[in-house]
């Protein structure tokens, strides 16, 4: 699980990608666009513009049937794009995995078609931040349940609740690997951080219960009480003295090497 200075470099690779699907796609994201055309245009972008592969396509069983996830209000992860409009107040998270020269970057972000509600905002904002949070104590040593509890103790400062049955993953040459990143936990619990380590965070917060469900297609996570349900994530390196995030965008408000 700790990569070599030439895997690092492909990782680095992967996730620039993989971030610049997310700040390429989203002034396509606006009322009327179905999710099976952002679909498309991130396909043909990962695939003509990038020359890569998009990870979720044919993954898994029954094999994911799109090139990207996009999640819409109050489903929780693993949407399936399709012919369904997207409309005012909205909220959505497109998940983007590509693979280049072997090597994934994992990377997904929240966003909003027109103005969506206080409640939906806040959400969405706190999310975000207890990913931060999360990404602020990385370095050797940290342990994986320090991780999970500053996420599970700030999403539910503001009484939202963290999805358990989904989690971030080890990422290298395959899209899953060791160690499983859960974002629930105890203080001082679970493995031990080491430099060359990555890994995904993607957090998982519903405004109400935590409780999910699989629809009929196999594949979309709702939340059982059908309240919102937010989610971002990043693909990082455990650095020698700290974190470097492999999918920082240019819209974001955090240092993408962070060392202590
Ligand atoms: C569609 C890809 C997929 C299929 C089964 S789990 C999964 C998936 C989706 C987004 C992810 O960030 C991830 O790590 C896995
Ligand atoms: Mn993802
Ligand atoms: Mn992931
Ligand atoms: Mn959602």
């Amino acid at each position: 699980i700790i990569k070599t200075p030439e895997e690092i470099e492909k990782m680095r690779v992967a996730g620039k990608l993989a971030a610049e699907v997310l700040e390429m796609i989203g002034p396509h994201v606006k009322k009327g666009v179905t999710t099976d055309e952002l679909n498309q245009i991130c396909h043909d972008y990962i695939v003509n513009e990038q020359q890569a592969i998009p990870a979720p396509l044919n993954y898994g069983h029954p094999p994911f049937p799109k090139s990207i996830c996009t999640s819409v209000n109050h489903v929780i992860c693993h949407g399936i794009p399709s012919d369904k409009k997207l409309k005012d107040g909205d909220i959505i998270n497109i998940d983007v995995t590509v693979i280049k020269d072997g090597y994934h970057g994992d990377t997904s972000k929240m966003f909003v078609v027109g103005k969506p509600s206080i409640l939906a905002e806040r959400l969405i904002r706190v999310t975000q931040e207890s990913l931060y949070k999360a990404i602020r104590l990385v370095k050797p040593g940290v342990r994986l349940g320090d991780i999970g509890h500053v996420i599970q103790e700030y999403a539910e400062s503001f009484n939202y609740s963290i999805v358990r049955e989904y989690c971030g993953h080890g990422i290298g040459a395959n899209f899953h690997e060791e160690p499983q990143v859960v974002h629930y936990g105890r203080p001082n619990t679970g493995e031990v951080l080491q430099a060359g380590m990555c890994f995904t965070i993607e957090p998982m917060v519903n405004a109400g219960k935590r409780y999910s469900k699989i629809l009929p297609d196999e594949w979309t996570v709702v939340t059982k009480d059908r309240s919102l349900s937010a989610q971002w994530e990043h693909t990082l390196l455990v650095t020698d003295n700290g974190v470097e995030i492999l999918t920082l965008r240019s819209d974001e408000d955090i240092e993408r090497v962070i060392s202590h």
